[in-house]
């Protein structure tokens, strides 16, 4: 069975790691169909369907998700939003961070952590993206 795969990003939180989407994005087709590429979209216009749409269609697709892997170094309330209703689904759930001078990942995120259902791991460079994955879906499909 192929797994549904949603990614999360900031979008209206800022841009600014908008690549680095794009190369998680790129990974996670090795596990499976992912359901929100337009997140690493840089030409996406996301202004042209109202919030209302956005809200209700994201959540759906949460529902149809069978894991959420989400990119939290830039702040964003959609993808804080997104993770607080996957946890609330029971979707397992892996963020990506990458520490930054100055700056503590939310204690709501870092928290969250426990190891099995809710995976927050820091990396440096995009490259250490790969074998991060690996594991969290090693483990997905062996649970
Ligand atoms: O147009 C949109 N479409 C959409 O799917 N989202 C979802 C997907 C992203 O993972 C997340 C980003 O939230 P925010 O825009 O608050 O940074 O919300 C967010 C927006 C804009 O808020």
């Amino acid at each position: 069975m192929s797994l549904n795969i949603y990614f999360s990003g900031s979008m209206r939180g800022g841009r600014q790691d908008v690549d680095i989407y794009y190369t998680i994005i790129e990974q996670l087709r090795n596990y499976g169909k992912i359901l929100t590429e337009f997140v690493a979209d840089k030409n996406e216009t996301y202004e042209k369907v109202d919030d209302k749409t956005i809200h209700d269609k994201d959540v759906s697709m949460l529902e149809e998700s069978h894991c959420i892997v989400a990119e939290v170094t830039q702040p964003s309330l959609g993808v804080g939003y997104e993770i607080g209703r996957a946890v609330a689904m029971k979707k397992p759930i892996l963020c990506l961070y990458r520490p930054q001078e100055g700056r503590l990942l939310s204690g709501m995120i870092r928290g969250a952590h426990n190891g099995t259902t809710f995976i927050v791991i820091d990396y440096k460079v995009v490259s250490e993206v790969p074998d991060i994955l690996s594991k969290f879906f090693s483990n997905l499909t062996s649970s």
